[in-house]
């Protein structure tokens, strides 16, 4: 569904050169549901106006939906649906119009477009707000409707740039509910970015990680996790001398720069917690150290990000929940 060989775009900025999105390859097979994070400035709607051919790639070649984006746009634009971050409809109409004028715009037939105006309001749950205008609708609401202005001419690819984001819990789950009917009842490939970590981590089947413009993760979250962060062992113990003794026997079972002390705290990362903790536990006690409390966790997509950078997603203000 979509196939991208080293596309990359620079931007001219003054006089220097900035480059976004560096070389990215990528194949999403229909019916996926991928999340493509990445912190602030990473590159992800770069990527996402490159692929929707909204905006020219510098260098490299991608088809999406059976279509080149450089040559064949119009093909490209009529086989997806995009959902921006910005809301897409206007203030004038009510929302059933809204969708049929959508469906107009896409070359429909006024009976098509009605029937298909119908056919998303009833997909997203927006009936009792058809004759609403989109002014007076909540924020969840207007997203739904949103996604349906996206859906309206049928497309087997939907795009959607933070679909949940700045939306109360309850309103965020709403949207996930449609999403994944989208894809179990008529096999949508969707392609989303999103800030909320544990949204991808639950909900995705595939994870795609972007950092200063190259992919640097792919793969299902619970692939991304073990191999690439591993659980968390925390542990405190009674007395700081002893902490520092004890991060010189977590040295020897943690992932090589996995151990952490902060006061009386030690911190490692190891492949399975469950194996690893007694083991340790044992240990400590051989060498006389008493341990106060111990904890075990396991890793987040926020772990993953910090193994492969040494930053974490989360220090961006903007992934304040992540
Ligand atoms: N039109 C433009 N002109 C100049 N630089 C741009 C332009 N669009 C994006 N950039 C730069 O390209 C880089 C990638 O931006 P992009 O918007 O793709 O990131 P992002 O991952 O979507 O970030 P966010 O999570 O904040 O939306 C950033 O350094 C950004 O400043």
């Amino acid at each position: 569904m979509i196939h991208a060989r080293g596309l990359t775009r620079r931007f001219k900025v003054k006089r220097a050169g900035v480059e976004a999105v560096r070389g990215l390859d990528l194949d999403v097979e229909a019916g996926q549901l991928v999340a493509f994070l990445g912190p602030n400035g990473a590159g992800k709607s770069t990527s996402l106006r490159m692929l929707t051919s909204l905006l020219p790639p510098t260098s490299g070649t991608a088809t999406v939906a059976g279509c080149d984006i450089v040559t064949d746009p119009a093909g490209v634009r009529a086989r997806i649906g995009y959902v921006g971050q910005k809301n897409s409809a206007g203030e004038n109409y009510r929302v059933r119009d809204e969708l049929v004028t959508q469906g107009r715009c896409y070359g429909l037939t006024r009976a098509r477009a009605h029937r298909r105006a119908d056919e998303v309001l009833g997909l997203l749950g927006l009936e009792p707000l058809a004759d609403r205008k989109p002014g007076t609708l909540s924020g969840g609401q207007r997203r739904r409707l949103d996604i349906a202005l996206g859906l309206v001419h049928r497309p087997d690819l939907l795009f959607l740039d933070e679909p949940s984001t700045g939306l109360d819990p309850h309103s965020r789950a709403e949207i996930w509910e449609h999403i994944l009917r989208l894809r179990a009842e008529y096999g949508t490939t969707l392609f989303l970015t999103t800030h909320y970590l544990e949204e991808a981590d639950s909900m995705a089947e595939r994870v795609v990680i972007i950092d200063n413009g190259r992919i640097i993760a792919d793969g299902t979250a619970e692939r991304l996790k073990s191999d690439l962060a591993g659980d968390r062992v925390t542990v405190t113990v009674g007395e700081e001398p002893d902490a520092a003794r004890a991060a010189e026997v977590a040295a020897r079972i943690a992932a090589p720069g996995g151990v952490g002390t902060e006061g009386t705290t030690v911190r490692l990362r190891v492949a399975r917690a469950g194996a690893a903790l007694p083991e340790y536990l044992r240990s400590l006690e051989a060498i006389g150290v008493k341990v106060a409390t111990a904890e075990t966790a396991r890793p987040t997509l926020d772990d993953v990000f910090l193994a492969l950078t040494g930053r974490s997603l989360g220090d961006d203000d903007s992934h304040s929940d992540a």
